[in-house]
């Protein structure tokens, strides 16, 4: 359902026009890979051991994959705190409560948990401030669907600006205000999203159902989504904890710099989301749950004997060489620039995978996951320059564990957005309240200068 102007393909000459354009651009932009090592370029800002180039200081979390010992810096197994507190201690304190995804965002705006009280006033907001007007609905979300909802998302958000009466305005009550009303309507926008998709783009029934007071984030996502509108307490509770796992990860992710970086310029919070989740969207990053999900059925259907180890490793070192899969040589849900033995939150979503599988009959795909883990980590550690130990991330099991929810893929890296908003707003905040520069760091210039030629001059 491509747009006529998007129909270069079907048109012959403009079509050669561009491959034109195509060769003159592949003539320019080549730069010396030489030249980053002779100007000392701190390429994916990071140094030349691979350890990120330090651009800010942030309260919000900490981010640990190393130890360091007598001045040394060992790697060590992952941890995660948010405003100081152990991520796993905090998984493990919520137990059985739910709203612990709610709790979540009041400890990363306000830098401690909710008292009792507290966190019964911060859910009745959040309910205020969660609806979406029909008017919203039916002129924005169901118009134009998109088959990938990050996009959809976008466009939403940007809208929603539109809605705002004070839209511009970057004081801090203000961006507070409109950042835990994108936080609130966030689910409903990506959920009405799908569903718009689904009806317009598959032929599917429509189905738009209101959130109800008194349930958590977890429990309206599952409602509004499921066309019977039920779900299990262990099924919300492990969407709640995938929801904290995934809201906050440092300053130096790529889509919480993005918010430091387009937040430094002074623009707006609808401008700001919508540029994080772009960055989100990219398949190094959150897009890298829906790939690995991909990844897995493309292994599951190129590989023979699951139980077979050579085979597997085989078909890894394909990928690894660019021969399979996506054609890019990464095996996604592998590797992370910070972590190094493990990431705290993957081994928590793995913990929730085995139980789910075991409950679904689903064991041989669970073993058939926890062995391309092993595997990949020694194919990887073999065939790459690594400067640390590789380890499963976050994106490893996450989709693993939202199949097993019934949670489509369409929904899984919007689901990374819903929870990754509480981040990115504690940041912009954070950015805002301490009156930081404007992000602009160096690019040195390594072309020719060279003369002005007239039009009839050119060569
Ligand atoms: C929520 C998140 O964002 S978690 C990350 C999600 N992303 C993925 O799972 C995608 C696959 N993984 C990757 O692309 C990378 O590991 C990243 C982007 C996460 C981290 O990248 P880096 O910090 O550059 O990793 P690192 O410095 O350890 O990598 C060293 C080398 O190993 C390669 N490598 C790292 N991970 C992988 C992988 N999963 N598959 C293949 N090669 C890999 C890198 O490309 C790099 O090679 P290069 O120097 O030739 O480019
Ligand atoms: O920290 C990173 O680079 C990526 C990551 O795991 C996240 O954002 O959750």
């Amino acid at each position: 359902m491509a747009l006529e102007e998007t129909l270069i393909a079907n048109n012959s000459s403009l079509k050669n026009e561009m491959d034109y354009l195509e060769q003159v651009l592949l003539n320019t932009h080549r730069i010396d890979p030489n030249l980053y090592e002779e100007y000392d370029v701190k390429r994916g800002l990071r140094d030349s051991n691979g350890k990120g180039v330090l651009t800010g200081l942030t309260e919000v979390s900490d981010v640990c994959g190393f130890d360091v010992i007598n001045g040394r810096k060992i790697p060590a197994e992952g941890s995660l705190y948010y405003q100081g507190i152990n991520v796993n201690d905090l998984v493990h304190g919520l137990g059985s409560k739910k709203f612990g995804f709610e709790e979540t965002i009041f400890l990363l705006l306000f830098g401690r948990l909710p008292k009792e009280e507290e966190l019964k006033r911060f859910l009745g907001i959040m309910f205020e401030l969660e609806a979406l007007s029909g008017r919203f609905v039916r002129d924005v979300v169901m118009k134009a669907s998109n088959s990938n909802i990050m996009n959809a998302m976008q466009r939403c958000i940007l809208t929603l600006y539109t809605y705002d009466d004070n839209p511009e305005d970057i004081s801090v009550e203000n961006v507070l205000r409109q950042s835990l009303e994108l936080i609130a309507k966030m689910p409903l926008i990506a959920v009405y999203s799908y569903h718009a998709y689904r009806h317009f783009r598959k032929d599917e029934t429509l189905l738009i159902r209101n959130p109800e007071k008194g349930r958590s984030l977890a429990e309206n996502l599952l409602l509004m989504l499921r066309p019977n509108g039920q779900y299990t307490e262990l099924e919300a509770k492990v969407l709640d904890i995938a929801l904290v796992l995934h809201a906050e990860h440092g300053g130096g992710n790529n889509s919480t710099f993005t918010t430091h970086v387009v937040t430094s310029s002074g623009t707006d919070t609808y401008s700001s989301t919508a540029a994080s989740i772009g960055s989100l969207k990219g398949p190094r990053h959150g897009g890298a749950n829906l790939k690995a999900q991909k990844m897995f059925d493309d292994i599951k259907a190129s590989v023979k004997d699951w139980d077979n180890e050579d085979e597997i490793r085989l078909y890894l070192r394909k990928i690894l060489n660019k021969e399979a899969f996506d054609h890019s040589g990464l095996i996604y849900g592998m590797g992370h620039a910070v972590y190094t033995l493990s990431d705290p939150r993957e081994k928590l979503l793995k913990s929730f995978a085995e139980k789910l599988a075991k409950e679904k009959g689903l064991e041989n795909e669970f073993a058939l996951y926890d062995r391309v883990e092993r595997l990949a980590k020694e194919e990887i550690m073999t065939h790459r320059k690594m400067f640390k130990p590789v380890c499963a991330n976050v994106d490893f099991y996450s989709g693993f564990v939202y199949t097993m929810l019934g949670i489509p893929e369409e929904l899984f890296t919007p689901l990374f957005a819903i929870a990754r908003i509480a981040g990115w707003s504690a940041h912009r905040l954070e950015e805002l309240l301490n009156a930081g520069k404007i992000i602009r760091p160096a690019y040195k210039y390594v072309g020719h200068h060279t003369e002005f030629y007239a039009r009839d001059e050119r060569e």
